[in-house]
């Protein structure tokens, strides 16, 4: 039994104590969308399998409401394109019309080009989707390939995360953040369980239509039992997990749990939590809110660093609710919780040299050499002293700080997160006054970043650092 595994429930009996305004008011009404979804893709899937319809494995999915479709009738023709609302690194998505029974739909038409259709078949963002079958997991509907193009047909949502926060002066009230932290949670913990793990979480990727937020983009979903290394770059930097950032090849869904922590920050505060203009200068952010790890608070941290001669800056760190000066103890705790995993289960550490990786692989000497020079070398080098960090919460209780690597038995583990999750159960409903409205900044958008660790300079000029979009 892990923290993901529990999450359910621990989410559950925090948030259904506050989440009673909306439908979701309960995680009984949860299990009953679930079963009601899923007795609609059984009568859905019988129109949808026709003589042109690939066939998706069977027994290989839960979900067989996809519809691949081949052969030479043009299927894509079927869908009005109305409007472009996306355009993200793989795609464009447009808001479309399904013009035989008018169904509003989202297609999204990817940039590569795909000369069969098994190539599409086995495409990550296909493979994860066609097995979701969540609420609070977009539906991929269809998947077409014509003249070599390949298009997703999903349901359609009005706008994404970002967007919401982008033009906001105000923070959005606390309820409102739980409300959607709640059903994320939720999608999280269902794939999890089922065995997949997102790694591209951030506020582009949540999408929003009236009271429901869904996850979507599942191109860099990975499977759990998947056998590491992963060596691709993953996630946008803003949201990537410490042990990504230091390049472990065998991180799990906790990267996810690491990301929703920031997103729920950025919604709470209408800043992101961790801004960094670089991987260096993420990492630096970082240390900056929970303090520099020593032997004592992750170990692991500092042997994935030293594997890459990377020395972390010393700091130690401000609280979290200095930083989240409005936010409720209960919310900044759970923001911390999401650093936390039980001790790991498969934490690798990158041999000594490190193999060439694609486009991330560069030889050792080249990691010494970034890491001699430019910003890093301004990071003070890791004393023997380890930093002392503050590892008391606002309210005076244990906070997880790099928490991942808790010399503790699962169990013990668990009844830590247990205890921040019954005191966020008391989390009031409504947010908190805030006695000071934060003035508005320019939202940034984020983006996908490769490693900058390696391969890029850190410093980016003045200019580039207000964009989210940051091509590395
Ligand atoms: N089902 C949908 N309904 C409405 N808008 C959507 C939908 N799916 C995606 N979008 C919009 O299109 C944008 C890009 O979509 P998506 O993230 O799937 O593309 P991508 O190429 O994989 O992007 P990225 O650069 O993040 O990898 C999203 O941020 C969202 O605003």
């Amino acid at each position: 039994m892990t923290a993901i595994d529990l999450l359910p429930r621990l989410m559950g009996d925090y948030f259904s104590q506050d989440c009673t305004s909306g439908e979701f008011g309960s995680l009984k009404f949860i299990r009953d969308m679930e079963k009601v979804v899923c007795r609609a893709y059984l009568l859905q899937c019988k129109q949808f399998f026709s003589k042109e319809t690939l066939d998706w494995a069977p027994g290989n999915s839960h979900l067989s409401s996809l519809w691949a479709c081949s052969g030479t009738e043009s299927h894509i023709l079927r869908f009005k394109l109305i409007k472009e609302v996306g355009d993200g690194t793989f795609g464009s998505v447009w808001r479309a019309i399904n013009k035989q029974n008018g169904e509003v739909v989202a297609v999204k038409k990817m940039k590569k080009k795909y000369y069969s259709f098994e190539e599409c078949m086995s495409l990550r963002e296909v493979k994860s989707l066609r097995r979701m079958d969540h609420p609070n997991i977009v539906k991929l509907k269809e998947v077409v390939r014509e003249n070599d193009i390949l298009y997703f047909i999903m349901e359609y949502m009005e706008c994404n995360l970002y967007q919401l926060m982008k033009d906001r002066v105000r923070p959005f009230p606390e309820s409102e953040v739980r409300n959607w932290c709640f059903q994320i949670f939720h999608a999280l913990a269902y794939m999890h369980q089922r065995g997949y793990f997102h790694r591209d979480l951030k506020p582009e990727n949540l999408l929003v239509s009236k009271d429901i937020i869904k996850l979507a983009d599942f191109g860099l979903a990975r499977e759990v039992s998947s056998v590491p290394p992963y060596t691709e770059y993953v996630s946008t930097r803003w949201y990537r997990a410490p042990e990504v950032l230091l390049q472990s090849s065998a991180y799990d869904s906790a990267v996810d749990m690491w990301a929703m922590g920031a997103i729920m920050a950025e919604l709470l505060t209408l800043h992101p939590l961790f801004p960094g203009t670089s991987e260096a200068d993420e990492i630096h952010k970082i240390c900056n809110v929970i303090g520099s790890p020593d032997e004592q608070s992750w170990p692991q941290g500092l042997s994935l660093a030293e594997a890459m001669k990377y020395q972390f800056p010393q700091i130690k760190g401000n609280q979290l609710s200095e930083v989240m000066k409005s936010a409720s103890s209960e919310a900044i705790d759970l923001i911390s919780g999401c650093t936390y995993i039980p001790p790991p289960v498969r934490l690798k550490v990158l041999p000594k040299t490190p193999p060439c990786v694609g486009t991330k692989g560069v030889s050792e000497n080249n990691v010494a050499r970034r890491f001699s020079t430019g910003t890093l070398s301004t990071m003070k080098s890791h004393s023997s002293a380890p930093t002392k960090l503050n590892s008391l919460s606002k309210t005076g209780n244990p906070v997880l700080r790099h928490s991942r690597s808790l010399p503790e038995n699962g169990r013990g583990a668990m009844q830590k997160v247990s205890s921040i999750t019954e005191k966020l159960s008391q989390m009031s409903v409504t947010s908190r006054a805030r006695s000071t409205v934060k003035p508005a900044v320019p939202m940034l958008k984020a983006g996908h970043g490769k490693s900058d660790f390696l391969g890029k300079s850190d410093d980016i000029p003045p200019a580039k650092r207000l964009t989210r979009k940051l091509v590395i």
